[in-house]
């Protein structure tokens, strides 16, 4: 078992279950929300924390888990005090092919959640296989700190280059060559001095010319 396969999904009113109320479902809520799912909380009670979202972003059902809860859910949540009630909500959702995520055992879990880092058009997920999410967070937390923003710039102007390209070019395998000759470190050095749309001029001009 290796959680080593990676998917960005647009979870757009995707129907989302989380079991229980506490401080992990509370983390997994606010992401799910954040994304725009259709995120439904079953437990009979939640933490203080939950004040903290949006109250339209959620639905909760006040009340213990029943296993007509799954029906239609998209992907579940199992992030219950009780390791048996997971376990019992996995072998379901494997039963029925929704994808689990199980907050006290990865060997329960189809998927994990990894830590992320979003900034504008850029992800950067980390996970370590499910065998320490500390680090993960750590992890996160550095690049956060060192990610300069002439990375994101680059980004901005790579993408408004690619674009182009693909305007320009009709030839498949032309753009690919022409896109793949795009120096990330080139262009990084160059937005210390220029603007992005300086920038982005000359890498058009030194590639479609
Ligand atoms: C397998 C996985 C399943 C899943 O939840 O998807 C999982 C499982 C478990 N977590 C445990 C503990 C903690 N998890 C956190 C925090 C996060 N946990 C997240 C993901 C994952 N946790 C998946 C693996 C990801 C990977 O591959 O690295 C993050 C990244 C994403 C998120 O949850 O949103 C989020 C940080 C988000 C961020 O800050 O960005 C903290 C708090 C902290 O560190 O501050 C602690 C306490 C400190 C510690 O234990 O390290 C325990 C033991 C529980 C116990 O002791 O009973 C288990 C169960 C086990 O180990 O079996
Ligand atoms: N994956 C992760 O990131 C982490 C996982 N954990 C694990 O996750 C588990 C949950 O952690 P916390 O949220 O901190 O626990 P918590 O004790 O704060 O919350 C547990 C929640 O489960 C609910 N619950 C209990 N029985 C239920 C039932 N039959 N039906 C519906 N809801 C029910 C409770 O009402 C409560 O809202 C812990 O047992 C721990 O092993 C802990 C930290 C991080």
């Amino acid at each position: 078992m290796s959680f080593d396969n990676v998917f960005h999904f647009d979870l757009t009113g995707a129907d989302c279950l989380i079991v229980g109320g506490g401080k992990v479902a509370f983390r997994k809520a606010g992401s799910l929300i954040a994304g725009d799912a259709r995120v439904t909380v079953v437990a009979p009670k939640l933490a203080a924390d939950f004040t903290r979202l949006p109250e339209e972003g959620y639905d909760w059902i006040a009340r213990e888990f029943l296993p007509s809860d799954l029906a239609d859910r998209q992907f579940v949540f199992a992030a219950t005090d009780d390791r048996a009630l997971n376990k019992t909500i996995a072998q379901a959702c494997r039963d029925n092919r929704i994808p689990v995520n199980v907050a006290d055992s990865r060997s329960n879990s189809t998927f994990i959640v990894p830590a992320v880092l979003q900034k504008g058009d850029l992800t950067v997920s980390v996970a370590t296989n499910g065998k320490n999410p500390g680090y993960s967070r750590a992890l996160k937390s550095y690049l956060d700190d060192v990610l300069d923003d002439r990375l994101l710039e680059a980004l901005a102007v790579w993408s408004d280059v690619r674009e182009t390209v693909k305007v320009r070019v009709p030839d498949q395998s032309e753009r690919e060559r022409i896109l793949r000759s795009v120096q990330l470190v080139e262009l990084v050095a160059a937005l210390e001095n220029e603007s992005k749309d300086n920038v982005y001029r000359k890498v058009i001009k030194c590639l479609l010319l």
